[in-house]
């Protein structure tokens, strides 16, 4: 049996009992914010909303009925069959349905129908604090579900972080690895389907709200929409390629990830087109070609970055990636020291926060609120950047010393 694991992610158990209350309140707050004319993250006394504008009887309805439709469409039998992810520690491997792609665009099919229909989309720039707050509430609740249901589970299931034994850092952390109902992996499909489709709804939502105001959508909101949904669409284009991140791999699901994928994903990353209903932006066409520009150059790093690492994962003799220069590793595994992951240790992130700034630059430059999201994502990816650091030295000892020799940058070039 293994020791127990240290409670040293995340600020240990201050951190996971303090994360579940600051976060939550966070989401609200920025959504009361960007809402308020003066959308000032500083702004003292702080904007609160009366309690009648966090309830709404259709958001339970919504939520829950979006999370039923999105478990549907993760179990029609359509796209690649089943996967199989990375060898676990009782040396199985758990298969996994290849059809977010397939979900994104029937989800596309009905929103059209929808506004075909008269639906008023642009209600959803109403409904976002009832939304938020179920959203944070079923969080809440399937966290509770799977830390209990992890006593169950068989020892080798566990995730190494979660386990320690302290219910909240546990709770938080997560106790169980991969925890499914049947089949049907509970993870997997919160990482890529409810939050990250219902957020590029969201977002829709927002422009049709814009329409419903101002009779068309502005330039700064199409590039806002336009630059998410291709984000989202690669996500789940490239489906396959989450099985070998992080969350997955490593992680457990606690509520850390229940929240991160259910919450704070939908409500927080569509800040921008929330923002924008309320403080419209005129763009330059030169000034929209830079912002494209960027985003362009951040995805063309991220996607080659990504996809190069994946491959190399799966078949390290695939042509695309065989002549390489590696190093080998006690494992068995070999890590790449040319090609992108020979640029930085972390190419995907310098391209995922190039991406990020592109997304709040079309909100201008007289508000700090719609840069919230470069500002969060460059914490997590520089704390995420560290544990995946202290898990690569871990697991390949001195190949990792090496590899930081030959690879001195972790994401920005001759900076960081
Ligand atoms: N939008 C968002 O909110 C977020 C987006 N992301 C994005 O998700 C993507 C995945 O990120 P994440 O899971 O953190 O990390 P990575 O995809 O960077 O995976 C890290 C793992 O890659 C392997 N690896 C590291 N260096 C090498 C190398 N030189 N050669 C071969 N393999 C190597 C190691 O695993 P092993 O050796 O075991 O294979 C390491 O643990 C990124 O693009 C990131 O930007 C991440 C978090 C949040
Ligand atoms: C503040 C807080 C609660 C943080 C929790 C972190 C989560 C929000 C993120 C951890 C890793 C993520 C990934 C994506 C979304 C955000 C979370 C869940 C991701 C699905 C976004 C799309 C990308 O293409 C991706 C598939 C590579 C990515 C995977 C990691």
């Amino acid at each position: 049996v293994a020791p127990p694991a240290f409670k040293d992610e995340f600020g240990g158990t201050l951190g996971a009992t303090c994360i579940p209350v600051f976060l939550p309140l966070t989401v609200l707050y920025l959504l009361c914010v960007c809402r308020s004319p003066v959308a000032s993250v500083i702004q003292w006394p702080p904007v609160l909303p009366p309690t009648a504008q966090l309830w709404d009887p259709l958001a339970p309805v919504l939520i829950l009925g979006w999370m039923a439709l999105q478990s549907f469409f993760y179990l029609l039998p359509m796209g690649k069959v089943r996967r199989a992810g990375m060898v676990l520690k009782d040396g199985s491997r758990l298969k996994y349905p290849i059809n977010g792609f397939y979900a994104l665009c029937i989800t596309a099919v009905l929103l059209t129908l929808s506004l075909w229909l008269g639906m008023p989309l642009g209600y959803l720039f109403e409904l976002l604090l009832p939304l938020a707050v179920c959203a944070i509430g079923v969080s809440f609740l399937l966290s509770l579900y799977l830390y209990i249901c992890s006593f169950w589970a068989p020892h080798h299931a566990l995730a190494q972080g979660g386990n320690t034994g302290n219910p909240l850092y546990d709770f938080f952390m997560g106790r169980e690895l991969n925890p499914r109902i049947g089949s049907f992996d509970l993870k997997y499909f919160c990482e890529l389907r409810p939050g990250l489709i219902g957020w590029v709804v969201i977002n829709f939502g927002m422009l049709m709200k814009e329409v419903e105001l101002r009779d068309s959508a502005s330039l700064a909101m199409i590039l806002v929409n336009g630059f998410q949904l291709l984000y989202v669409a690669d996500a789940l284009w490239n489906e396959e390629a989450v099985l070998t991140t992080m969350d997955i791999v490593h992680d457990g699901f606690g509520f850390m990830l229940v929240f991160g994928d259910l919450a704070w994903v939908p409500f927080t990353y569509s800040l921008q087109a929330a923002f924008l209903v309320v403080h419209p932006q005129s763009l330059s066409p030169l000034g929209a070609t830079a912002i494209v520009t960027l985003n362009g150059a951040g995805y063309y790093i991220f996607r080659k970055s990504n996809s190069q690492k994946n491959q190399f994962r799966r078949d390290p003799t695939h042509p695309s990636v065989a002549n390489l220069e590696t190093i080998a590793t006690a494992t068995g595994k070999r890590l790449l020291v040319s090609g992108w992951w020979g640029l930085v240790r972390h190419p995907n992130y310098l391209g995922d926060l190039l991406m990020a700034l592109a997304w709040s630059l079309p909100c201008g430059f007289n508000h700090l609120l719609p840069y919230f999201y470069v500002v969060y994502f460059t914490v997590l990816l520089i704390h995420r950047e560290a544990r995946d650091e202290r898990h690569c030295r871990a697991k390949y000892g001195l190949a990792w010393d090496s590899y930081c020799r030959h690879v001195p940058y972790r994401i920005f070039p001759y900076i960081y």
